[in-house]
This record gives C-alpha cells, sequence and structure tokens, in this order.
C-alpha cells in the first residue's frame, strides 16, 4: 500500500485497482451507524467484498475497534449513549494508528447534532463524507441551507467550505451531489458518475460513507475516498440504468457493486483533479 497520495493515484484506472485490492483485503469495518441505514450499509460493504459489523454500544465498542481495519461514524440517530460509543472507537481507532470515517447526518438541523459533528470531526477522522448543506454547516459556511438529513444546496456550492474544513480538521473533505468534490484542502478532485434516482432511495450516502471506510482500510485518504465515490458512482449509474424508480435501486446497486470491474468503473464514472492551491 502507497503512504501517500500523488496525482498518479488519483484516478480512474487507481479507482479501479483499488476495488480489486479491496476484494483481496476482505477488511472487516466496523459501522457505528443509524437505524435507517445499516441493512444498506452492510448490504453494499458485503457486495463490495468486505466484512461489515454494526457496533456502538460504549460497552465493547473500543474493544471492537481494536479488531477493526477501520469505522465509520454516522450520527443519523444519534443519542448521548451513542456518542459515547462513537467517542471510545474514535479513541481507539487513533491510539492504533487506523483510519476513521465520518458523516455527519444532518448537521445543522438542530443545536445538539449540530455539537456532535462538531465534536466529532476535531478528534482526527481520516475522511469526513456529507451532502453539501451538511459540509457547509460543518465548515460554518453561510448559506448551507438543508432540509433535516437531505441537501438543499449544490456540492458545487460547497467546495470552497470542503476545502476550509479540510484545512480545519486535517480531514480529507468529500462533498458529493451530482458531482462528487473530494479535498485535503489543497487539490480538489471531481468525482461523475451516480444517478439522479440516488438522492430519493434512503441511506445511500450513509452507506456510501460506509464504502469510503472499506477503502480507507486498503489506501490513503484522498486515495481511498476518490476511488469509492468513483467505484459507488460507478456501480449507481450502472444500477439505476432501467429502473422505474428509486424502489429497487438499493438492490440493484448492491448486484453493480458486487459484478463491477475496473473497466465498468471507467466507462461509468469520472476523476478530475481540478486545481491544486
Ligand atoms: N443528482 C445526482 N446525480 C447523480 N448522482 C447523485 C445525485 N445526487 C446524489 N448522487 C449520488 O448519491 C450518492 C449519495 O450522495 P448524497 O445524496 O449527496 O448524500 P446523502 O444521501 O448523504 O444526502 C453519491 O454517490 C452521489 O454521487
Ligand atoms: C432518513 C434518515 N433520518 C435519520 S438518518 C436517515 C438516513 C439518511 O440517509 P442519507 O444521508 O444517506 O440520505
Ligand atoms: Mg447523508
Amino acid at each position: 500500500m502507497s503512504t501517500t497520495a500523488t496525482n498518479d493515484n488519483l484516478t480512474i484506472t487507481a479507482a479501479g485497482a483499488a476495488l480489486d485490492d479491496l476484494r483481496a483485503a476482505r477488511p472487516l469495518v466496523q459501522n457505528i451507524t443509524n437505524y435507517v441505514a445499516m441493512t444498506i450499509s452492510a448490504n453494499v460493504l458485503l457486495a463490495l467484498g468486505a466484512s461489515p459489523a454494526m457496533v456502538h454500544a460504549p460497552e465493547e465498542a473500543a474493544d471492537f475497534a481494536a479488531i477493526s481495519s477501520s469505522l465509520v461514524v454516522n450520527i443519523g440517530t444519534l443519542s448521548e449513549s451513542w456518542v459515547d460509543g462513537m467517542r471510545r472507537a474514535v479513541l481507539r481507532m487513533n491510539e492504533d494508528g487506523k483510519p476513521w470515517v465520518l458523516d455527519p447526518v444532518g448537521c445543522g438541523a438542530t443545536p445538539y447534532r449540530t455539537a456532535v459533528a462538531v465534536e466529532l470531526s476535531r478528534l482526527r477522522p481520516a475522511i469526513i463524507r456529507g451532502n453539501a448543506s451538511e459540509i457547509m454547516s460543518l465548515a460554518g459556511a453561510s448559506g448551507a441551507g438543508g432540509k433535516g438529513v437531505d441537501s438543499t444546496t449544490s456540492s458545487d456550492a460547497a467546495i470552497a467550505a470542503a476545502q476550509a474544513l479540510a484545512r480545519e480538521t486535517g480531514a480529507v473533505v468529500a462533498v458529493t451531489g451530482e458531482t462528487d468534490y473530494v479535498t485535503d484542502g489543497a487539490i480538489v478532485v471531481a468525482i461523475t458518475g451516480g444517478h439522479a434516482l440516488m438522492p430519493l432511495s434512503t441511506a445511500l450516502g450513509c452507506a456510501l460513507s460506509a464504502t469510503v471506510a472499506a477503502f480507507a482500510a486498503i489506501r490513503p485518504p484522498m486515495e481511498a475516498a476518490v476511488s469509492a465515490l468513483a467505484v459507488y458512482g460507478a456501480a449507481g449509474a450502472l444500477g439505476a440504468e432501467n429502473l422505474a424508480g428509486p424502489g429497487l435501486l438499493p438492490a440493484a446497486l448492491c448486484d453493480m457493486l458486487y459484478g463491477l470491474d475496473a473497466e465498468s468503473v471507467a466507462a461509468f464514472a469520472g476523476v478530475q483533479v481540478m486545481e491544486t492551491v
């Protein structure tokens, strides 16, 4: 595994290679996620070739972190005991030098949710992945909008906030929408793919954050985030191709992730390095 992301690693070809490596490694991914997202996140990870486990109790969250390759922390249906489990798990991951991903679901919707998202973002996540309203709110940017857990803002409008958040936290930040963007505060990478039906099926963003955690187990943060978004975007585009609506999309997405190869990733998604500050 390379330890630094150069622009050579931030390509659609590198994303296809990362998918092969992920299937070979079969990492154990701990998920502290919400009630809505648990089943689709586990199915997406299994279809990709990773091993999911949903473990959030404060009594065991840190012990499970000790045996996991990576962790996703998702605040979708948070309560104080869950947040206690999150803190314990991330501290253990940090102690062991292993990556974890933050999904700040609904950041900005309530003061409690925002405060927890801000606190977790300062605990050194490797990657933060959210929709445009969540990332702008977490960055303290004006005009974040947001409607509960849904974005009311385009990802294009959130690029500067994502860069600022990356600089402030040291995390790689992935902001998703019609076009996805990944930044370490300097480089910005645009990822195309996906389908307009995806935001109409609940928890596909959460399952994407779990996917980002799986790739973080085998790649450094920039490359992990870009690869995960490209692979997921290709599977989403392929899966939604002949559907009448969003109902069957989660199943189609899993089928496409299961069968995806590097050629299909390159055909149905794109990766473009936009700028280096
Ligand atoms: N209009 C769109 N066109 C294509 N893909 C989209 C669109 N909106 C969201 N997606 C995709 O849906 C997935 C979830 O992203 P998003 O809807 O932004 O997150 P969340 O569910 O957390 O709000 C990502 O893979 C993203 O690229
Ligand atoms: C509907 C809902 N309510 C609380 S968490 C959640 C799922 C959100 O999933 P996503 O962020 O992937 O749309
Ligand atoms: Mg979300």
